[in-house]
């Protein structure tokens, strides 16, 4: 479980604007965020992965203490390892499909039943530049799973994705969340494309 309370001012075309949140989101379950264009959503995904540093923070994942800017407790990146699929995916242009989850988990199994959600496995050995923008997706989607996240952050991960292939890969992702237990945040803009028990988040 997530439970955050943050302020962020962003420096927008219109002006400034403060970020304000003040919520939680839970464990083993998806949670949607929607909201207009510049209104927070990838920067709420950054803060919680310790990318941007908002003015005040007070964030707890699972009773762990990752950020209070009053006390001057901010965990890096790395120490907090969330799962991140970024909306231009960030892949590795010198690396397969396969090295960018061995370079993410020694979990071999793992990997193999990544592959085969993903429908990667026959594509193992192709670099980013030789796949399609939907198999580059999905495998910044499994790249961020490779680590079995407690938190995975998503913003728009199925942009690039056939409507089949959406609601394949939207089934299966369910499953693992539960699996692992991880809290999960989509930032999405199709209010249809995905029901998730919680309600969603919606950003003014
Ligand atoms: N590090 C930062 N510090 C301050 N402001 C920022 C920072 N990064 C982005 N911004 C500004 O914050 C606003 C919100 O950006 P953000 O990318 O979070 O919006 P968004 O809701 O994800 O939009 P979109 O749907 O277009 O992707 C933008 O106006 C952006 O310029």
């Amino acid at each position: 479980m997530i439970v955050i309370d943050i302020e962020k001012k962003m420096r927008t075309y219109e002006g400034n604007k403060v970020l304000r949140l003040n919520t939680q989101f839970t464990k083993g379950a998806i949670t949607k965020i929607y909201g207009p264009s510049g209104s927070g959503k990838t920067t709420l995904l950054k803060i919680i992965a310790g990318l941007i540093i908002p003015e005040m923070a007070k964030i707890t994942v699972n009773n762990e203490l990752w950020q209070d800017t009053a006390r001057g407790i901010n965990l890096s990146p790395q120490q907090r390892k969330t799962g991140f699929v970024f909306q231009n995916y960030a892949l590795f242009p010198n690396m397969t499909v396969k090295q960018h989850l061995e370079y993410a988990t020694g979990d071999k199994l793992w990997i193999e039943r990544l592959l085969h959600f993903g429908k990667l496995e026959t594509l193992t050995k192709h670099k980013p530049e030789y796949l399609s923008g939907g198999q580059q997706q999905r495998l910044a989607i499994l790249r961020a799973l490779a680590i079995k996240p407690q938190v995975l952050l998503m913003d728009e991960p199925f942009s690039a994705l056939d409507p089949e292939m959406r609601g394949m890969i939207i089934t299966g992702l369910k499953a693992l969340v539960g699996e692992l237990g991880s809290t999960c945040l989509i930032v999405s803009h199709n209010p249809d494309e995905i029901d998730t028990v919680d309600a969603p988040l919606n950003l003014p």
